[in-house]
């Protein structure tokens, strides 16, 4: 359980972190979503005694992070995956952060095979992949076996394959009764990983809900997909109950479902895809309605485009 009350923190003139309040419960997956610049590293950071707020609080299981006797016992953090020593072996890095922390040896070996590490974690981290060192990354933050997880924007950069472990991980963290609050900026990431989404913009809380509840009061995700047998792809599709129709001789619409599901349907009927994108304008717009004049850096104007946008970039 993590609880933050009044957190705030000013960096000069920038209030990076403005009275923010929530909680994050165990058992739950929590997405802390908000554009670039919203302040949720410096939340994270506050919340791993990295960061002093300059007023308010941040309690882990109770206490503050410096107070928690076995901090790496309790809490498990993936920050910054690029923060580690290149020259090391993947397992010598988990076995520097075991003895700091007084865990016992036996465990590198578990979270090795947890994050599907395998042969590399004897090999130099300088020539691991990004997903790579994003599983190193989360096999630290395993080590101690916490009950409380944090992950700042563990997707990014990640292929489609690295993605769906990690949303795999999460959920089991979360089935686990452990606490999860894991970091996106794209709502596209989080609606289909979170449980629960606290929404901050410009360092203040702008929602604190279930997913559904705030997709709901959002837009509705669409895919558009085209594929020269389009007649056999929507049999499939709605054989799967998913609300698909015909736009165009060889295009569909499918309604509340992502392009991963509908690329995933069309793969199992070994069927060509011409075209494959979520028609996420709505929900996007939306988003970016809702983090409003909070949005830090506005980037392109927001063109209606069916693509899979970032936001606020
Ligand atoms: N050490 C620092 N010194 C000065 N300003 C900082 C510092 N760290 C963060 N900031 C500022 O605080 C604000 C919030 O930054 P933060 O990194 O927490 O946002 P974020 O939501 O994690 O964004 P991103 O997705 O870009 O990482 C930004 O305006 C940033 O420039």
């Amino acid at each position: 359980m993590i609880q933050v009350r009044g957190l705030t923190k000013r960096y000069g003139d920038v209030l990076a972190v403005d009275d923010l309040s929530f909680d994050v419960e165990p058992g739950k997956v929590t997405g802390f979503l908000g554009p670039n610049g919203a302040g949720k590293s410096t939340t994270m950071r506050m919340m791993l005694g990295l960061d002093r707020p300059t007023s308010g609080t941040v309690l882990v299981n109770g206490r503050p992070f410096t107070a928690l006797a076995e901090p790496l016992r309790e809490v498990g953090a993936l920050l910054d995956p690029g923060s580690v020593h290149a020259g090391r072996t993947g397992r010598s890095h988990l076995r520097v952060a075991a003895r700091t922390n007084g865990v016992p040896e036996r465990r590198i070996d578990e979270v090795v095979e947890q994050v599907g590490l395998g042969s590399a974690a004897g090999r130099r981290i300088r020539g691991y992949s990004l997903g790579m060192r994003q599983r190193l990354g989360i096999a630290a933050a395993l080590l101690g076996d916490p009950r409380v997880l944090l992950f700042d924007e563990p997707m990014n950069g990640l292929d489609l394959d690295g993605i769906r472990w990690i949303r795999g991980l999460l959920r089991q963290l979360a089935d686990q009764d452990r606490t999860v609050l894991v970091s996106s900026h794209l709502l596209s990431e989080m609606q289909q990983t979170a449980d629960r989404l606290v929404v901050i913009g410009r360092g203040r809380l702008i929602a604190d809900a279930t997913t559904a509840e705030i997709l709901g009061g959002l837009g509705r995700l669409q895919v558009r997909v085209r594929s020269s047998r389009s007649e056999e792809l929507l049999a499939r599709l709605r054989e799967r109950g998913l609300t698909a129709e015909r736009v165009d001789t060889h295009e569909l619409r499918v309604e509340e479902s992502t392009a991963e599901e509908v690329g995933e349907v069309a793969n199992e009927g070994h069927l060509p895809l011409h075209h494959l994108s979520e028609a996420q304008q709505s929900l996007e717009h939306a988003y970016l309605a809702l983090t409003g004049d909070d949005v830090e850096y506005h980037g392109r104007p927001a063109e209606p485009t069916p693509t899979r946008t970032e936001v606020a970039r």
